[in-house]
């Protein structure tokens, strides 16, 4: 089963749950997890079952960040708001390093997740 971690900024948060809309069919056959406000928002609103982790300031990047360093996540679709100062920056910063470190698929915007999902889909 593809591990897909779903994570969005406030400001993003109705764009994450319009992009799971789009792919609810693929999603639903995926094992999911996400920051505290965000996977909490795709249960409530779309009825995913997704592991809530930590909200993202509380260190909920962190804990989807070491899933990802122990090779517990296929992709990550991160919808940043590139706008609005974070106080948990260094945390956001680690957890897309972490992506780099360990070549993991790390979608930040809508465009690239639209494209990441969809390869995911075709090669699942
Ligand atoms: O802050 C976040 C990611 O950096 C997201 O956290 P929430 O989903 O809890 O809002």
């Amino acid at each position: 089963m593809i591990r897909i971690a779903l994570v969005a900024h406030d400001r993003k948060k109705d764009a994450m749950v319009a992009l799971a809309r789009e792919h609810l069919g693929f999603l639903q056959t995926c094992q999911l997890m996400g920051t505290g406000t965000t996977g909490g928002r795709l249960k409530s609103e779309l009825g995913l079952a997704v592991e809530c982790l930590l909200s993202g300031p509380l260190g909920g990047d962190l804990q989807i960040g070491a899933r990802l360093a122990t090779g517990g996540l296929d992709a990550l679709i991160f919808l940043r708001d590139p706008m609005t100062p974070q106080p948990h920056e260094p945390d956001i910063n680690a957890l897309v390093r972490a992506c780099d470190v360990h070549d993991v698929p790390c979608a930040t915007n809508v465009s690239s997740a639209r494209m990441v999902l969809g390869a995911l889909q075709r090669y699942s």
